[in-house]
C-alpha cells in the first residue's frame, strides 16, 4: 500500500470505510474501500469478491470507475480502490436541502433520473465481450438490490456515478433468475420483497422510484417506526402528493416507478424512451 497516501475517511460503504487517498506516482485523488477481512463471514467474503467481479465488468459514465483491488495479507485487509467523487452522496444532498426547507429544482431531479436509469440500463441491459472474438455479447442482468441515496454519488461536474454493489448479484444462472433473497435498506424495500423475498430487475426499478420521489418530497415515500408498519405502507402503495413546484410528467413517471405490480413497472428501456429523459439525455452527451 506504499503506493497510496491515506487522507481523511470519507464515509462507509458495504463491508468496511472508504478513504480518500492520493496516489504517490501522479498525485491523482482516488476513494479507497477498506475491509478488514478478519472479521468477515464466508458468505461476506463471497459476496465480496462477487463485488469485485461485478464493479471490474461494468465501465460506464454512470457507475462508480473501479481501478484495482489490493490485498495487505500483513494487515489482512482487502483495499478496493475506485474513482473518488468528489460530490459526495445523494444522501447528504437530500438533508442538506430539508434542513434549509429548499426543494430540488426540478432540472437537477430528472438529470439525476436520467443518470441513474442509464447507470441501471447499463447493469441490467449491458453487453460484454466475447474472450476469443472480442465481439460485444449480451451477458446476464446485474441487479444492484440496494440502490438508495447513500448509495449515489456526485463527481465534481454533478455528473451521477452509481456505487456500492455490494449487495449486487449477476442473474447468470437463469433458473436463479427470480430467487435472490433480499438484504438491501428496509425504507426502499419492494413490495414483492416483503411479500415473497423474489427480487429482479424491477425491484431495481422501484427503489428508483423512492430515490427519486424522495429528491422531490426531501423524505421517503414510505416511513414508519416499525418493519411492520413499513412493509404494510409498502404494500398498501399509497404515497402522498408531492410539493406542487413539481411537473405531472414527473408525478407521472415516478408513480409509474412505484406501481405495486412489478410488471407494471416501466423498463429502463421504456424509462430512456420518456421524451423528458430524452431532453435529458441530449444535455449530458
Ligand atoms: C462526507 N463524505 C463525502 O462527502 C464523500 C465524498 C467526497 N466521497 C464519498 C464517497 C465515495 C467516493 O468519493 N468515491 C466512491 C466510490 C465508491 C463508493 Cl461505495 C463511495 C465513494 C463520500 C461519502
Amino acid at each position: 500500500m506504499e503506493e497510496y497516501e491515506a487522507l481523511e475517511s470519507i464515509g462507509s460503504g458495504s463491508f468496511g470505510l472508504i478513504r480518500k487517498v492520493r496516489r504517490k506516482s501522479d498525485g491523482k485523488i482516488l476513494a479507497r474501500k477498506e475491509i478488514d477481512y478478519r472479521k468477515m463471514s464466508t458468505k461476506e467474503k463471497e459476496q465480496l469478491v462477487a463485488e469485485v467481479n461485478i464493479l471490474k465488468d461494468l465501465k460506464h459514465p454512470n457507475i462508480v470507475e473501479f481501478l484495482e483491488r489490493v490485498i495487505d495479507r500483513e494487515n489482512s485487509f482487502i483495499y478496493i480502490l475506485m474513482e473518488y467523487c468528489e460530490g459526495g452522496d445523494l444522501a447528504s444532498v437530500i438533508r442538506r436541502h430539508r434542513e434549509k426547507s429548499v426543494l430540488i429544482p426540478e432540472e437537477f431531479v430528472w438529470s439525476i433520473m436520467t443518470q441513474l436509469t442509464m447507470a441501471l440500463h447499463e447493469c441490467h441491459c449491458g453487453m460484454s465481450r466475447n474472450e476469443e472474438t472480442n465481439q460485444p455479447m449480451p451477458r446476464a442482468a446485474i441487479l444492484h438490490r440496494d440502490l438508495k441515496p447513500d448509495n449515489v454519488f456526485l463527481d465534481a461536474n454533478k455528473n451521477v456515478k452509481l456505487g456500492d454493489f455490494g449487495l449486487s448479484r449477476s442473474l447468470s444462472n437463469p433458473q436463479k433468475a427470480f430467487a435472490q433473497t433480499y438484504v438491501g435498506t428496509p425504507f426502499y424495500m419492494s413490495p414483492e420483497l416483503i411479500s415473497e423475498s423474489i427480487y429482479d430487475i424491477k425491484s431495481d426499478i422501484w427503489s428508483l422510484g423512492c430515490v427519486v420521489f424522495e429528491m422531490c418530497a426531501l423524505e421517503p415515500p414510505f416511513l414508519a417506526d416499525t418493519q411492520a408498519q413499513l412493509s404494510a405502507k409498502i404494500k398498501l402503495g399509497r404515497i402522498q402528493t408531492l410539493p406542487s413546484q413539481y411537473s405531472y410528467e414527473l408525478n407521472v413517471v415516478i408513480r409509474s416507478m412505484l406501481q405495486l405490480s412489478p410488471r407494471k413497472r416501466p423498463t429502463t428501456t421504456e424509462l430512456l424512451a420518456n421524451p423528458k429523459i430524452k431532453v435529458c439525455k441530449k444535455h449530458l452527451e
